[in-house]
């Protein structure tokens, strides 16, 4: 099947199938100018919006469609996960080039679909435009949390402490190992785990959850751009500075491994890299026994890696026991 044969309402009906039912709360769905949505009276809804760019975000001999379709509503779950809230409804926009295979494109709904379940969410619409350049995939996703709960960047103080959710770098360490390493002799498991951290990442709903749950965290941003630059967005919206040691830093034993084998710095990889939708923040110390306690009881790790200061520089201990100015650098589009 080609696409011209089906056109773009026929591609939308297609892709339409291949989505999960709606809830409750959907009114109007897909099929009117704009999604109808009746939601609780006493939540705070939440909106964002992320898009992936062919050889910006993705290239299609290191990502599969099925993979690229969870990753990019994975992009935006993180970001919902990041405010604390509850996902709850999708809008999906395409612009894709004319020699586009439908396979491909059902592929890419069928990673969505998968995503979508996982975690309680529903694509409600989109957009469909023909392009000349490289394919476009845009998520834009609503969530709930509760009135005045939203974890924002802007409340770390001194004192806080620094915490990371899972393990960092792995993103990056994967996409080195899919460009460049695939004959890379680690063992195979170690080789999955690498292309899982890039092509599947987990966003931590779950986690954000308790963190809004718990009163005592301060400040909260999700890691898509690397942690270096995501620490100092909490710094400036805060107010504060941020001293982190990078011997805590939670790194996988695996990207451990495959920097040592491939000649990278994993810390590197985790300062700079991006793409690990961990969320990072800031905890009242009071609070933190009892957060860690609730995030283990659910199978996630919060590590903690540095502490709030007065001033407003980041810095890092490093293993050898300098301390070195972590600049906002990172993933930045425009940036050389
Ligand atoms: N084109 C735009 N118009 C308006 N706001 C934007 C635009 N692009 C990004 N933003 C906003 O700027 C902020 C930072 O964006 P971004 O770095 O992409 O955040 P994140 O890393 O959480 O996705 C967000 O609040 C985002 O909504
Ligand atoms: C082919 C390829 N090159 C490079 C990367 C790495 N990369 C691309 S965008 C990006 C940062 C995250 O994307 P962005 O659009 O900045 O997301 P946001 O911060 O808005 O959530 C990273 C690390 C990749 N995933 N694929
Ligand atoms: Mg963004
Ligand atoms: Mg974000
Ligand atoms: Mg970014």
């Amino acid at each position: 099947m080609r696409l011209r044969d089906i056109g773009e309402f026929g591609l939308i009906d297609l892709l339409r199938s291949k989505l999960n039912p709606a809830d409750h709360t959907v009114v109007v769905g897909i099929g009117d100018d704009a999604a109808v949505l009746a939601y609780n009276a006493g939540a705070h809804v939440l909106l964002t919006t992320d898009m992936l760019v062919e050889g910006v975000h993705f290239r299609q001999d290191i990502i599969d469609f099925c993979s690229l379709g969870w990753k990019s509503v994975a992009a935006s779950l993180s970001d919902i996960a990041a405010m604390g809230g509850t996902p709850r409804h999708a809008v999906v926009s395409l612009a894709i080039p004319p020699d586009a295979k439908v396979d491909s494109l059902e592929r890419l709904y069928d990673g969505m679909a998968q995503i979508c379940a996982e975690f309680e969410t529903h694509v409600i619409g989109g957009d469909i435009v023909k392009t000349s350049g490289p394919l476009v995939i845009s998520v834009s996703l609503t969530g709930e949390v509760a009135k005045g709960k939203a974890l924002l960047r802007s409340g770390a103080r001194p004192g806080d402490l620094v915490f990371v959710t899972g393990h960092i770098g792995g993103s990056a360490a994967g996409l080195a190992f899919l460009e460049n390493d695939q004959k890379a002799l680690i063992p195979a498991d170690e080789q999955l785990e690498l292309t899982n951290y890039h092509q599947r990442p987990i966003p931590q709903i779950t986690a954000g959850k308790i963190l809004a749950a718990s009163e005592g965290c301060t400040s909260c941003n999700d890691i898509s751009d690397g942690l270096a630059s995501e620490l100092n967005e909490i710094a400036k919206a805060s107010g504060v500075g941020i001293h982190i040691e990078e011997r805590r830093l939670p790194i996988a034993p695996s990207v451990r491994n495959f920097a040592r084998f491939s000649s990278h710095c994993a810390t590197n990889w985790a300062l700079y890299g991006g793409e690990d939708y961990q969320l990072v923040g800031t905890l009242d110390p009071l609070r933190y026994e009892e957060v860690a306690d609730q995030c283990h009881l659910q199978g996630i790790p919060l590590t903690l890696i540095g502490r709030v200061t007065q001033g407003s520089s980041v810095l890092m201990e490093t293993e050898d026991g300098y301390e070195v100015l972590l600049q906002a650098r990172g993933y930045n589009h425009f940036a050389e």
